[in-house]
């Protein structure tokens, strides 16, 4: 998986690399890079493509410089928007390459009314230190109604780097399509804002020595995060091979939830799925015969993984029904309204806490804001930091759900998903998630890979349905399950080892 790294991390690799290097050799690399990555997104011959710069006060500025330097030596015509600020030599060299290169110096103003066919974005970097207001935000405005590409060096300016957030009160950032970010790769541009903003992002180590990076404890999910669990089928395997989920959930009223959650679990795998409804059980699921119906009253959990909340409710029998799935030895998964509950009654948050099997929590923003007693906005301001303390508080794997979900697990290791879409902002495709998750957990995956795992498939099945026209608009919960089934039996021919 790709390491992402800390803003505080980042210096210090630069602090420990730049020892070794001539002064200044690390901007030039970026600017190189940076012109290089340009280069690429020009749409036709070099010698015909306007290229706006727009260069800030610190060494983000001075990259751009480099790499508007290059540019015009290139061919191209480059125009630079060029703000005085810092006094770092390695800057004021790029000034004065920028200078002696064939780009212009223009104002603010000359950047209305040219038909612009690339932007770089060298306003701001990992220094940003306050919200962008007045005239910056004047020119980030004018650059995000810009229709060509837009390449942000580091970070699109105004995004915070750690948390994906747009540094705030009431600032602004860019909104690149391109982001080519320096020595590491960034959480904030994978969760919250980040992705919005971020486009596509490409890394530039700038050769930097390997030895130079520390253990990173953030990474971004990928397919060699968690496909060493899969297992290829046997053929000398039966129902009983695959293990049973029970979906815990079904107040009166509340029935759907539970069966999204079945038949996600069912098409993922599970060798038999039971929905234990809270309220009056249904006879049986029309629409997926397969699905086996009970009183959740009296049923035992111990059998089999537990998906625990989807439609549960919150009364008191919810509550106690709760607490016998949590007393299971086995794994479980909490989502929605059992999350309600755990954040409701201290009593299963404690029981939770000691668990001795894998337990996944699959929180939205509003159940982890009520989990840790605080509000979305707090949760969102550092998602993953909201992660972490929820998975350590309540010793479990945690998937903080949202643009770029962030998972969790108590040993404080992180990693963000970059798979799905918009498309999954509507109903029932938590209890999908949670469905997924058990199957994978009643497969035998351990926890932290069934995490890694639902999330990231959940995501590219998504992705492959809004690829196929079927969303971002009007995608439901429903149609994710088979796209789900398709894309593990995906990964399980490809990865899957021997039982
Ligand atoms: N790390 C590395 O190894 C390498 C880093 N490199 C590059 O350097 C970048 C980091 O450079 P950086 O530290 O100079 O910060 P940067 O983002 O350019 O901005 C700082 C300037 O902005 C100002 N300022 C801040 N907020 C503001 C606001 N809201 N509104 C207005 N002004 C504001 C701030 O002023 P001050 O706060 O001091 O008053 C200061 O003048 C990094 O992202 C990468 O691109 C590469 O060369 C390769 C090696
Ligand atoms: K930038």
């Amino acid at each position: 998986m790709q390491p992402l790294y800390t803003v505080t991390q980042i210096r210090q690799i630069e602090t420990e690399s730049a020892r070794r290097l001539s002064e200044g050799a690390l901007m030039q690399r970026a600017g190189q890079a940076s012109a290089n990555a340009a280069l690429d997104l020009l749409p036709f011959a070099t010698s015909r493509a306007s290229v706006l710069v727009l260069a800030g006060p610190g060494n983000n500025g001075g990259d751009a410089l480099e790499a508007a330097a290059h540019l015009a030596h290139a061919g191209a015509q480059v125009a630079v928007v060029y703000f005085e600020g810092g006094s770092a030599p390695e800057r004021a060299r790029a000034v004065e390459r920028a200078h002696a290169s064939p780009a212009r110096f223009v104002a603010e103003d000359a950047i209305a009314g040219v038909e612009w066919h690339l932007v770089i974005d060298g306003l701001f970097g990992i220094g940003l230190t306050r919200p962008i207001t007045g005239p910056f935000a004047a020119l980030v405005a004018a650059l995000n109604a810009l229709t060509c590409p837009i390449l942000a060096l580091d970070v699109p300016s105004g995004l915070d780097a750690d948390t994906g957030c747009i540094v705030g009160p009431a600032g602004c950032a860019v909104r690149a399509t391109h982001t080519l970010t320096f020595i590491g790769d960034k959480p904030g541009l994978h969760t919250c804002d980040g992705r919005d903003h971020a486009g596509t992002v490409n890394v530039a180590h700038l050769d930097i020595d390997a030895a130079h990076y520390p253990a990173a404890t953030i990474h971004l999910n990928g397919v060699d995060g968690f496909a060493q669990a899969a297992v290829a089928r046997p053929q000398n395997s039966h129902k009983g091979s695959y293990g049973i989920v029970s979906v815990l959930g079904g107040a009166p009223g509340m029935t759907g939830a539970p069966i999204l959650a079945g038949r996600a679990a069912l098409h993922a795998g599970a060798g038999r799925v039971f929905l234990c409804f809270a309220g009056p059980a249904l006879q049986c699921d029309p629409g997926q015969p397969e699905l086996m119906c009970r009183a959740a009253h009296g049923f035992d959990f111990a059998t089999g993984v537990t998906v625990a909340g989807p439609g549960l409710g919150g009364s008191d029998e919810a509550a106690h029904l709760l607490e016998q799935a949590i007393a299971s030895p086995q794994p479980l998964v909490v989502d929605a309204d059992g999350l309600n509950l755990v954040a409701a009654r201290s009593g299963l948050a404690a029981r939770l806490r000691g668990r001795k099997a894998a337990t996944l929590l699959t929180p939205h923003p509003l159940e982890a804001a009520r989990l840790l007693a605080t509000s979305i906005g707090a949760i969102q301001r550092d998602r993953l930091d909201s992660a972490r303390r929820l998975a350590a508080a309540l010793h479990a794997i945690v998937v903080l759900k949202g643009t770029g979900t962030v998972i969790a697990a108590p040993g404080g290791a992180i990693v963000i998903n970059p798979t799905g879409n918009p498309a999954l902002a509507t109903a029932g495709t938590g209890d999908v998630l949670a469905g997924l998750c058990g199957a994978l957990l009643a497969q035998g995956w351990p926890g932290w890979e069934a995490a890694l795992g639902a999330v990231w498939l959940h995501g590219m099945a998504a992705d492959v349905l809004v690829a196929d026209g079927i969303g971002p608009v009007g995608l439901t919960a429903g149609e994710l399950v088979p796209a789900i089934r398709t894309a593990l039996n995906r990964l399980v021919a490809r990865h899957g080892r021997r039982a």
